[in-house]
């Protein structure tokens, strides 16, 4: 059975299939299969090193696969496009980063971070029109506008800054947001709140988006559809409830016991006890397999492949 993380992929903004990714022996994606639709997230989870960036950077069209096909509207992106095709699409295809304080120039302000895409995209460069389209966009990530916009980023905090690079990647209208573990650099109490954010701003904006992050537990505030990665391979996924109420794949169950209060204790007995169930549950995942277990309507789980 295919690899695919929603059973139809009519109307996917962004379809990935079968991609992987070699760097020399290290093998960071071994057929990767998913699709991104509008107005809906897909969360991409798992520990550091199961592939997640290297994913967001095939997808920003910052590296190539080296195996498999990578789809925009429909269209096989996987040859060299021209350099106009190139430009539109990273236009159309915009990034978050996680670490929200190096992805701000600071030598400008606020509204000089907006100005330049808000320019690049809109037809009404006047003064007044810039003026109007940077109002709109800190307007619409929570900020005041008549406070921040002359702000250099070092006098915003860290969830400000965030803000402001998530403004800056709506102000040319973007069909794609790939927000590559976006909070884990900002302080816990904010989190939540730049979470909300970036799931009302797909909303609004009937983004596709792809939500990367470590932190199964936050998955839901996002995300519709969820994908559990494991050394390269997507090991569970479907939709984020049913994955993260009845997960069935050891390794989606050693991450949910890894959240705390999550009421799903995986193993008793302390935590060395715990580290020696999580190592064996890694050990038993890394085998690669092509046999995927079909649970619910969309709800997936690769069989765990044969001991070497
Ligand atoms: N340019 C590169 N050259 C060599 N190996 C690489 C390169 N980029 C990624 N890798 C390797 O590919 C694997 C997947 O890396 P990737 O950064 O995609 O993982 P990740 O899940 O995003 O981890 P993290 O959360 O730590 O960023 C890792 O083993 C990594 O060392």
């Amino acid at each position: 059975m295919k690899s695919e993380a929603h059973p139809s992929p009519a109307g996917a903004v962004i379809r990935l299939e079968e991609i992987r990714r070699q760097f020399g022996p290290v093998h960071a994606l071994k057929g990767v299969s998913f699709s991104l639709f509008p107005g809906r997230a897909l969360a991409l989870v798992g520990e550091s090193g199961c592939g997640k960036t290297t994913c967001a950077r095939i997808i920003a069209r910052l590296d190539r696969p080296t195996g498999g096909k990578l789809f925009f509207h429909g269209q096989d992106l996987t040859a060299q496009g021209t350099a106009k095709d190139e430009r539109l699409y990273r236009r159309d295809v915009q990034m978050v980063f996680q670490d929200p304080f190096s992805s701000l120039n600071p030598a400008f302000t606020v509204s000089h971070h907006l100005s330049r895409p808000l320019q690049l995209h809109s037809q009404n460069t006047s003064r007044t029109g810039l003026q109007n389209g940077i109002t709109g966009l800190l307007e619409s990530v929570g900020l005041d506008p008549a406070v921040s916009m002359q702000k250099f980023p070092h006098e915003l905090s860290g969830g400000q800054r965030q803000r402001v690079n998530i403004a800056r990647a709506l102000a040319v209208a973007p069909s794609v947001l790939v927000a590559d573990e976006p909070t884990s650099m900002l302080d816990v109490s904010i989190r939540k709140d730049i979470l909300d954010l970036l799931a009302r701003v797909k909303q609004e904006n009937e983004l596709a988006m792809l939500y990367i992050t470590h932190d199964i537990a936050t998955a839901a505030h996002v995300a519709e559809e969820i994908v559990v990665m494991f050394a390269g391979q997507m090991v569970e996924w479907g939709d984020t409830e049913t994955v993260l109420s009845s997960p069935r794949h050891p390794y989606t169950q050693l991450l949910l016991s890894a959240v705390p209060d999550g009421g799903r204790p995986f193993v008793t007995g302390g935590s060395a006890r715990f580290l020696e169930q999580a190592e064996r549950v890694r050990s038993l995942s890394r085998p690669e397999s092509t046999v995927i277990d079909k649970i619910g309507p969309n709800h997936f789980m690769r069989t765990l492949g044969a001991q070497s």
